[in-house]
């Protein structure tokens, strides 16, 4: 699948005309994840469909969505801008930035340079950069990159070996361990705890994907996260922010 996903990248990066610079308040998600509001950090995720899930949400309305997460206090949004598979939007991305004051994740497959100039033209605070896409030398230059330009990176892998080679290459401030294998979507949290261990200590680490009880949230603070990455099981309540009191095991009334 993501090589189905990196191909049709490629096709839109041949036509991508990078838009104007859009004037936002910037947010640092390092230090969102570094003191968070609870003792875990949260990256809430505005996603409204999936290859593997389908349509996740009908009726979507990402800035009531957006909304909903900042009232639910997480601590930075990741907003899917990916178009074909994902059902989602740059201007989603310019919308939300324009109304919340959090970090917000631009979440879409960068691989080429255009695209990390083209996030911080529509004014994201940062970009994911996914190990399993590309080679590290390469994921270091857009990590460079996006850093001049004023972007953070969460750099997420897989696979154990994937870690290990960027490791040999450079080391990322925010790592992201995808509890999700993107060749297979087959998703165990138990990988976060796999990967834990060889994660350098100076860097923040991101638990992502199939992440929907408190149960989930304790096991990955246990194995050492940071923060952890929702999307699914936020996106399929009612209300997002009682959907975030509840993943942290908080009655209603109690924030
Ligand atoms: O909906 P979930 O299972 O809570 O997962 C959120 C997020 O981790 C997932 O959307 C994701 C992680 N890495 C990605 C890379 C591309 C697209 C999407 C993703």
């Amino acid at each position: 699948m993501l090589k189905q996903i990196l191909q049709t990248k490629q096709e839109e990066i041949s036509q991508l005309v990078v838009p104007e610079q859009q004037i936002t308040e910037h947010y640092s998600l390092y230090e969102a994840l570094s003191k968070p509001n609870r003792t875990l950090g949260l990256i809430a995720e505005v996603k409204r469909a999936s290859p593997s899930k389908g349509m996740i949400k009908e009726n979507f309305n990402h800035l009531e969505i957006a909304q909903s997460y900042e009232q639910g206090g997480a601590d930075a949004l990741s907003v899917l801008t990916d178009e074909q598979y994902f059902k989602g939007h740059r201007n989603f991305l310019i919308d939300i930035k324009k109304q919340i004051q959090l970090p917000v994740l631009r979440k879409d497959f960068i691989i080429d340079p255009i695209q990390v100039t083209e996030s911080a033209r529509i004014g994201a605070d940062a970009i994911l950069l996914i190990g399993e896409a590309m080679e590290p030398s390469k994921l270091y230059e857009l990590y460079k990159q996006a850093y001049e330009e004023g972007l953070e990176c969460l750099v997420e892998v897989h696979a154990k070996e994937t870690l290990e080679s960027i490791l040999n290459v450079f080391t990322p401030a925010i790592i992201g361990v995808n509890n999700r294998d993107l060749h297979t979507f087959t998703t165990s949290i138990e990988q976060t705890k796999e990967i834990a261990q060889f994660v350098p200590k100076d860097s923040l680490l991101v638990s992502e994907s199939g992440i929907g009880s408190y149960e989930d949230i304790h096991y990955v603070k246990q194995s050492g996260a940071h923060g952890v990455l929702v999307g699914e099981s936020l996106m399929r309540q009612d209300s997002q922010k009682a959907a975030i009191q509840k993943l942290f095991g908080e009655s209603a009334h109690a924030r």
